[in-house]
């Protein structure tokens, strides 16, 4: 390693592990247990989200990771048969206290999940829905505004631009996608949940969200499910790694992927198994 390589890694390592402060904490998680009627599916996961940082969950199929995601706006809330213990805070408030208001939990803590799943109206409404029922826009110009932005980030503005009055739901899977991410990002969350939100996209549509991620993180804190190794370490700076229901460790992605501490981590980013 040369002494250029060296420096860019100490920089990425010392911005990376700096201690977690309360300024630097947006949501954690205490003892998080989980079950889905007698099947538990967490058990006491501890895990913080530091703020403008991307936090990638990875581990094997059925480990937890979208049932965790799932804790973090209370999604878990519309399955029946789910349980949630533990303690889940947003900046520093509980958001599983009985006074929580569930709309605006969900207006603060978005999500984009994995299959596109578009309201059966237009582009434009859409897009337009969220910022519409919380008031956002003050006035047709605002909302045009707010419309374009959310679909310019999104990197589907170019595509439906000339047709945003057509229904959401006749765009491609990859392109619904892309609508449900300017979805998110209309309200202006302030995390915004993310359950392989790449896995229906092409390489390029794929890199273009990879590269929005990393500019929203200016401005959001961001969790990401991801089965890619190289999705998890080109877009997070913290990755968790669970298992079996477990959080296995967490920690600068950088340090998860060259020298883990735990050996299902290393078996697992290794491709051991998974
Ligand atoms: N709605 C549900 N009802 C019952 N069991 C569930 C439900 N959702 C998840 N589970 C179970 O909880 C465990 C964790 O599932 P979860 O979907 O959180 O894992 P995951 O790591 O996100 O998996 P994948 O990578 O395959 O999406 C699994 O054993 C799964 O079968």
């Amino acid at each position: 390693m040369n002494i250029m390589d060296e420096a860019i890694l100490e920089k990425a390592m010392s911005a990376d592990v700096a201690p977690a402060t309360n300024e630097n904490i947006k949501m954690r998680g205490e003892k998080v247990c989980v079950f889905y009627g007698d099947k538990q599916a967490l058990f006491g996961v501890d895990l913080l989200i530091r703020q403008n940082q991307v936090t990638a969950l990875i581990g094997p199929s059925g480990c937890g990771k979208s049932t965790f995601l799932r804790c973090l706006n209370r999604m878990n809330d519309t399955i029946d048969s789910a349980r949630v213990e533990g303690k889940i805070t947003l900046d520093g408030e509980d958001i599983y206290d009985r006074n929580i208001d569930v709309v605006e939990l969900r207006s603060r803590v978005g999500m984009v999940f994995q299959k596109p799943n578009p309201f059966p109206k237009s582009i434009y409404e859409n897009v337009a829905y969220g910022p519409r029922i919380h008031g956002l826009a003050r006035n047709k110009a605002d909302m045009d505004a707010i419309v374009e932005t959310s679909l310019k980030r999104a990197g589907l503005f170019n595509e439906v631009k000339d047709r945003l009055n057509d229904p959401g739901t006749g765009l491609s899977g990859g392109q619904q996608q892309r609508l449900c991410i300017a979805r998110a990002i209309a309200v202006s969350p302030e995390v915004i949940l993310m359950d392989e939100p790449c896995s229906a996209l092409d390489p390029i549509a794929t890199a273009r969200v990879e590269e929005l991620i990393d500019e929203l993180r200016e401005n959001y804190t961001i969790v990401i499910v991801t089965h890619s190794m190289q999705q998890a370490a080109r877009v997070s700076q913290r990755t968790a790694m669970f298992h079996l229901g477990n959080l296995a460790e967490e920690g600068p992605t950088e340090k998860m992927f060259t020298n883990p501490d735990d050996k299902r981590t290393q078996d697992y980013i290794t491709g051991r198994f998974g």
